[in-house]
């Protein structure tokens, strides 16, 4: 079987890493095959919905070289703990994993991170691969070896930077995606594009309708500029050193508002979503953004279903936001208790300013309680 016609964009990290956009599922097998001899044991990390849907075509390429076996994670954000871990590696066990077993993880973000933290402690450390299904996880947590569990005091606190050996993107496992979870991986994608791409936050305003319906032309244009923009970035500063902290817009708040929800009732595109909003009043406020250009923000989140207000998702018993600001104090961004926030400069451009006071941060949380 012949390579299917893809697009490989290379993440020049400090191990690179190639980026297969539009890949299929199918072809995996013999990519593996060509490139990691040693390999005779498959771990496919996924959940039951994702597997149903695409094990078949996945397993298709990989049955004969490889002893495979399935691990199974429920859906859902609670499932990035240390529990779950911990479960892992007993299965892992069973079904006789070594340091020459590879990982894959099949699914969304959550069982990226997950699957992810898995292959990077697990013996020390083995091979993974990324064959991310959703918008989210195309266009964003299947790049940049970010991989990390949940803290009840502080989303991600628990991880590690552990690159794949490859991402294996396949565009058409976005055709079963529900709308909701389109919208996680838009409010990802818009953040890329209000980083550094102005032209790509045009093309969201301007393609509404055929992203929407899901034309495929144009949904296979705007995965490729955002993970683009995402590969560009980890590419400059693997480690989050410097400049890596700009994909980080919106998160202070985000993550906040995820941890006080216990990580139920809100998804991370949703809390990223809002902290875009409140990033930009923020930003609004210290004079690096016109309200014009807040509104313009808002209007496009609106306009693919994102929130842009707290209340327009879980009616909420947050009224003081102290609580929200408290637990801030976890970002990983933060040094020696100050807080550090990525604030939008203008559409197309991001600063990391370490000078925003709380009573700021707070004004910005009351725009979008
Ligand atoms: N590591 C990073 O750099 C990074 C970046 C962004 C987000 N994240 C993390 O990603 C997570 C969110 O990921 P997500 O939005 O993909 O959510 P998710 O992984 O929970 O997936 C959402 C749902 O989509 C279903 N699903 C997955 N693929 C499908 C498909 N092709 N068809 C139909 N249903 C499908 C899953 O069963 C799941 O219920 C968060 O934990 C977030 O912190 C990590
Ligand atoms: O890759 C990055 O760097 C990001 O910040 C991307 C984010 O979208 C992602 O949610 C990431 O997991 C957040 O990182 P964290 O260091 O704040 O946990
Ligand atoms: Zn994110």
């Amino acid at each position: 079987m012949s390579l299917p016609e893809y697009q490989k964009v290379e993440v020049t990290a400090n191990i690179p890493y190639p980026v297969f956009l539009g890949a299929q599922l199918e072809a995996l097998g013999e990519y593996l095959h060509s490139q990691f001899q040693d390999v005779e044991h498959i771990l496919i990390i996924t959940n039951p919905q994702v597997a149903k849907l695409y094990a078949e075509r996945l397993q298709k390429g990989l049955l004969v070289d490889y002893r495979v076996n399935f691990l199974f994670v429920p859906a859902g954000e609670t499932e990035k703990s240390l529990e779950r871990l911990s479960q892992l590696t007993t299965a892992a066990l069973r079904f006789g994993a070594d340091r020459h077993t590879l990982v894959i993880a099949l699914g969304g973000g959550v069982i990226g991170d997950l699957a992810g933290f898995f292959a990077s402690v697990f013996m020390r450390g083995i091979r993974l691969i990324q064959v991310p299904t959703t918008l989210l996880a195309q266009v964003d947590s299947s790049i940049g070896g970010k991989v990390a569990v949940n803290h009840p005091a502080g989303k991600n606190i628990l991880g590690a930077f552990y690159p794949p050996r490859a991402v294996w993107t396949d565009f058409t496992t976005l055709e079963s995606l529900p709308w909701e979870e389109v919208e996680n991986g838009l409010a990802e994608s818009i953040k890329h594009a209000l980083i550094e791409d102005s032209g790509l936050f045009e093309f969201f305003e301007t393609e509404e309708e055929s992203l929407k319906r899901r034309d495929p032309l144009i949904w296979r244009e705007m995965v490729t500029r955002s993970s683009t923009v995402k590969v560009r970035i980890v590419s400059q500063d693997e480690r989050e050193q410097g400049r890596r902290a700009l994909l980080n817009l919106g998160h202070s708040f985000g993550h906040a508002l995820e941890t006080e929800m216990n990580y139920r009732g809100v998804t991370h595109g949703q809390g990223v979503s809002i902290g875009l909003v409140a990033a930009a009043h923020l930003a609004n406020a210290k004079g690096l953004m016109t309200m014009a250009e807040v509104d313009r923000i808002k209007r496009l989140l609106n306009k693919f279903g994102l929130p842009t207000k707290i209340t327009e998702i879980v009616e909420t018993t947050i009224k003081d936001p102290q609580v929200l600001l408290q637990l801030m104090q976890a970002d990983k961004k933060n040094q020696g208790g100050r807080k550090i926030l990525i604030l939008p400069h203008g559409i197309g451009r991001a600063v990391i300013s370490k000078e925003c006071t709380d009573a700021e941060i707070l004004d910005a949380w009351n725009q979008v309680i």
